[in-house]
């Protein structure tokens, strides 16, 4: 699975992580918590290929991915979501998954010119993948509709279906419950256990407390850019260090 050793990066003077030393629990749902500013949204471009670091090391089933950008870290297995509004609300959710899986797995521009027999199996399969994952979440490829139509709820699947479709093994959720009401988020809690219990390992950034504690099998605390905790829901919950950084931190719920 993956790992960082001593992983940071500094934005002119800012560090907005710094040393941070983490493996993901395989098979299980992590979460990655801390108050706002606190460095989440700046490790997951880091795990995902999408910032370099300024030190420390990434690997990834083994292997030094430390400076891998992004559509090469999908090809090795990590997926990670996007918010909503990067979805094209204008085109139908199958035309979303597709266009998704296009941009994360790219074939090389000749390939799309010459119209290779490589890139017409790439579609092929990629339309077989995309069946699959949406039929995973929930949704129809047959659903004519503009995404933009869809309810919150759905548009957070459409995300997940559209990181399922690269075939991962690592699936970067960045708050999935944002913006969704509690009935709505019972049903992504129950998408996101389905999702470890097919094999899948997940890891979640999210600030909705009770979520959290009811879904995560291990939590890493940051704040500051740095990590101050780590372990299972119920040693988070009593830790004195987490308890201050949120009280002295202005946490949103
Ligand atoms: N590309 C960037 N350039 C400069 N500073 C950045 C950049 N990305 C993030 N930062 C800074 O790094 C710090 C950590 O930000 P980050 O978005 O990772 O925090 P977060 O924990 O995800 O916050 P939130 O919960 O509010 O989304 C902040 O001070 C932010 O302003």
């Amino acid at each position: 699975m993956l790992s960082v050793e001593n992983l940071g990066i500094q934005f002119g003077g800012l560090k907005a992580v710094s040393g941070v030393n983490y493996s993901v629990t395989p098979g299980a749902v992590n979460a990655v918590i801390g108050p706002n500013g606190a460095g989440k949204s700046t490790f997951f471009n880091l795990i995902s290929g999408f910032y370099q670091p300024t030190s420390g090391r990434i690997t990834f089933g083994g292997e030094d991915v430390t400076r891998m950008p992004a559509h090469k870290m999908a090809t090795r297995g990590v997926a990670r979501t996007f918010q909503t509004t990067s979805l094209f609300k204008e085109l139908p959710i199958l035309d979303n998954v597709l266009q998704g899986h296009r941009l994360r797995m790219r074939s090389g521009i000749w390939d799309a010119i010459l119209r290779t027999p490589r890139l017409r199996s790439e579609e092929r399969e990629a339309r077989e993948r995309a069946a699959f994952a949406l039929d995973f979440v929930g949704l129809s490829p047959r659903d004519p509709r503009p995404v933009g139509m869809l309810t919150q709820e759905a548009q957070k699947r459409v995300s997940i279906a559209i990181a399922l479709a690269t075939d991962p093994k690592l699936v970067l959720l960045d708050e999935p419950a944002a913006g969704i009401n509690p009935d709505e988020t019972e049903g992504l809690v129950r998408l996101i256990r389905k999702m470890v219990d097919q094999g899948y390992t997940v890891c979640l950034i999210e600030h909705k407390m009770n979520m959290i504690m009811n879904i995560s099998d291990h939590i890493m605390v940051l704040h500051h850019g740095q990590k101050i905790a780590e372990g299972a829901p119920r040693e988070i919950q009593g830790n004195p260090a987490v308890i201050e950084a949120y009280l002295g931190g202005g946490h949103r719920a």
